[in-house]
């Protein structure tokens, strides 16, 4: 029996080293403690080279790890890899992983026979998840003759035969058109909702965060952050400031703006003025004291999940 708190991805001292041909020893992975509860979606970010692929192969039990632990619904992923197997659906896209002369159908009951399908459960199950993720009208067709982002959402159809309740997905919506990686992200979503424990790893500010619950940041191997995406944006206001949007209700910027206190950087056009304030909320207490009645609208944002990243990589 699995203890409710066993469900989902718990990772501890999680270490991966490789020694290249010259004998460089270089730590990809540098004690990664992670944990994703059911229900949770939980992304990684971070600049290329970090440790995120490696780290997902460790998880996915592609890639032993030097040192550490990862439990998928309990079931340790070096020692018991039978069971960590049958928890865990991973999705790491590209060519791999897929037979291009075989259909799509073809493909998931290939897969599906590996994880003990049979049948009409089988048939149902492929069936099921080619509607899914919307490629039953390409069900009898080769995968060699699919485009990138059908290749993706196999994948993710692939991921979820055995009904996995982790979710490991590296990238999914990578290379995909912008109408094709909404609907990935909405499939994401849902498989979110339905309970899984979803880990996904991206290079997209805006997907991290409409889908995550909670992202960690990763630089040089290991976690420089871990929050939620409002948090992490709402603590690096007090390092970088907020940007403060004013419009005036005259036809310019009045004199005076620069004197609001804690100001870093102003920008006007025309009756618009955009600052940067070391705390924003006290610098539109001001501007309204000092400009009242003559402003249409103020707004505050704390940075974006962007300059919260862009500042981690500029931290070396
Ligand atoms: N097989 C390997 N042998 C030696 N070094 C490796 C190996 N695989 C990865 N590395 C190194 O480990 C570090 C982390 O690489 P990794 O591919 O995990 O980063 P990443 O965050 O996934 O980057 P990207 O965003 O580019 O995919 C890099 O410095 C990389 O060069």
């Amino acid at each position: 029996m699995i203890l409710a708190a066993d469900r989902g991805l718990h990772v501890t001292g999680l270490t991966r080293v490789f020694t290249t041909r010259d004998g460089t020893v270089r730590k990809a992975v540098d004690d990664v403690d992670l944990t994703v509860r059911p229900g949770e979606l939980v992304s990684v970010l971070g600049p290329n080279g970090a440790g995120k692929t490696t780290t997902v192969r460790m998880l996915t039990g592609l890639l032993l790890p030097t040192s550490g632990t990862v439990l998928l619904d309990g079931h340790d992923v070096v020692k018991d890899r039978k069971k960590a197997s049958l928890a865990c659906g991973f999705s790491l896209g590209g060519d791999t992983g897929l037979y291009p002369r075989l259909t799509a159908r073809q493909n998931l009951t290939f897969f599906g026979l590996m994880y003990g399908l049979r049948g009409g459960a089988l048939e149902g199950k492929a069936d099921q998840l080619l509607r899914t993720v919307n490629l039953a009208d390409r069900a009898g067709d080769p995968v060699g003759s699919f485009s990138r982002g059908m290749k993706q959402r196999l994948h993710l159809a692939r991921a979820l035969l055995h009904d996995p309740a982790v979710l490991i997905l590296d990238e999914p919506s990578a290379g995909l058109d912008p109408q094709s990686a909404a609907a990935m992200r909405a499939l994401v979503a849902e498989l979110s909702a339905e309970g899984r424990s979803i880990l996904l790893t991206t290079h997209d500010m805006r997907e991290a965060e409409e889908l995550s619950d909670r992202i960690v940041l990763m630089r040089d191997g290991r976690i420089h952050a871990e929050s939620t995406a409002s948090a992490l944006r709402l603590a690096a206001a007090e390092r970088l400031g907020h940007t403060v949007r004013i419009d005036f209700a005259e036809a310019e910027v009045p004199d005076g703006v620069g004197d609001c206190p804690g100001l870093l950087d102003e920008q006007r056009t025309g009756s618009t003025a955009i600052l940067r304030a070391t705390d924003g909320p006290a610098a539109v207490q001001w501007l309204l004291a000092r400009f009242p009645g003559r402003t249409l609208s103020v707004a505050v944002t704390p940075p974006t999940l962007e300059e919260v990243f862009l500042e981690m990589v500029a931290v070396s």
